[in-house]
């Protein structure tokens, strides 16, 4: 019988927090068309033109804040997320990042070193995006083709909805939410306007009412469809009044519009409307990174002290949480066992 394998893919990050190398990295994720999604040429104007020359020292002295011995969070994170599944399962798990170093080639190649010709790829992002999954599984398929045409991958599917992941992430913020706060603001990742319109094969989402109606095709692909599902499932489970919470979309870069509404403005802002004490959480990132733990528990507590809010509370991510774990283990036995039923 094949021997079977788990690939666990995440971000990635530069390899270390010198100017040339989150250059590098900022290339290569940057440059990926999933990503910024002009034609090659504009793009590379954009990139390697305007954005490569300033941004990589910026990001580097933020980087810096954040990395620890080990090296980068997101990086240490999935490796803790890798060797408590390995613990759970028998089968070997090996870690990719879709930029950067170990790569997904080299967490195939680990694999296949093992004698594996059938991988589960578990992209770890709840919500699909094309510069989330779609990136991953085209990233995967593409090293696939090329390097191992034997072997056989089967990917796990956004998980924004399922049951068992939404029970993880609303007990996980029960634990952690403070005795007192006016409201609990969900900030996930955002991405262009574009790309939404560009992804959704029924042309019917208008980023508005639809992306919260309870039934509709384009929801398949509407990354902000899914987390306003992620949002909606969790407070329904902390039975928190809708009032009482916020969604947001950070991270913004370049002059596009994104999905709105945007979490610095929101955190300048809602002290006026009486949000003096503010929980936040992060759940597009299933580990901590640059984008949690510097641009929101740093920046994002200046912008909304600034504002005038009073305390400020960052919830974690999953990371290496147990209950997480034994959800990761389950979806990917799903997949594994799906090998067996073809
Ligand atoms: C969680 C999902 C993510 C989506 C969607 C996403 C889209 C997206 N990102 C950029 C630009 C940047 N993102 C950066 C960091 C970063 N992004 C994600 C996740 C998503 N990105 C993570 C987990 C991280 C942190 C990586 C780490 O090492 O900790 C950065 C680099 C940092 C910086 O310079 O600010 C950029 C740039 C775009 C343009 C985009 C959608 C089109
Ligand atoms: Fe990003
Ligand atoms: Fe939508």
């Amino acid at each position: 019988m094949d021997k079977k394998g788990i690939l666990l893919v995440n971000l990635g990050s530069p390899r270390s927090t010198a100017v040339n190398d989150v250059k590098e990295y900022l290339d290569e994720f940057l440059m990926d068309e999933r990503v910024i999604d002009y034609r090659w040429i504009f793009r590379a104007l954009l990139v390697q033109g305007i954005i490569l020359k300033t941004r990589p020292a910026k990001s580097a002295e933020a980087y810096k804040t954040v990395w620890t011995d080990e090296g980068s969070p997101l990086i240490v994170i999935t490796e803790k997320i890798q060797k408590k599944l390995q613990k759970l399962v028998d089968v070997p798990v090996e870690i990719g990042m879709r930029y950067a170093e170990p790569s997904i080639e080299t967490g195939i190649q680990k694999l296949v070193d093992q004698g594996i010709s059938e991988i589960v790829l578990f992209p770890l992002y709840p919500q699909y995006a094309m510069s989330t999954t779609e990136t991953v599984i085209e990233k995967a398929e593409e090293v696939r083709k090329k390097k191992f045409p034997k072997v056989k991958i089967n990917y796990i599917q956004p998980f924004y909805n399922r049951d068992i992941y939404i029970n993880c992430l609303a007990e996980s913020i029960r634990e952690k939410l403070p005795e007192h706060f006016d409201a609990l603001q969900f900030s996930y990742h955002g991405v262009p306007e574009r790309h939404i319109y560009k992804t959704d094969p029924t042309k019917t989402c208008n980023l508005n009412d639809c992306c919260s109606r309870d039934e509709n095709p384009s929801h398949q692909f509407c990354y902000r469809h899914q987390c306003y599902k992620t949002t909606q499932l969790v407070i329904e489970k902390l039975n928190l009044p809708k009032e009482k919470t916020i969604v947001s979309f950070q991270s913004r870069l370049g002059k596009d519009k994104w999905i709105e509404p945007y979490t610095d403005e929101t955190l300048e802002t809602i002290s006026k409307k009486g949000v003096k004490n503010l929980a936040i959480v992060c759940p597009a990132f299933v580990s901590d990174c640059l984008e949690t733990l510097e641009e929101i528990s740093v920046e994002g507590k200046e912008q909304f002290m600034h504002g005038g809010g009073e305390s400020f509370h960052y919830i974690p991510c999953l990371n290496d949480e147990d209950r997480w774990i034994e959800v990761v283990k389950i979806l990917c036995e799903e997949k594994l066992n799906d090998f067996y039923l073809v």
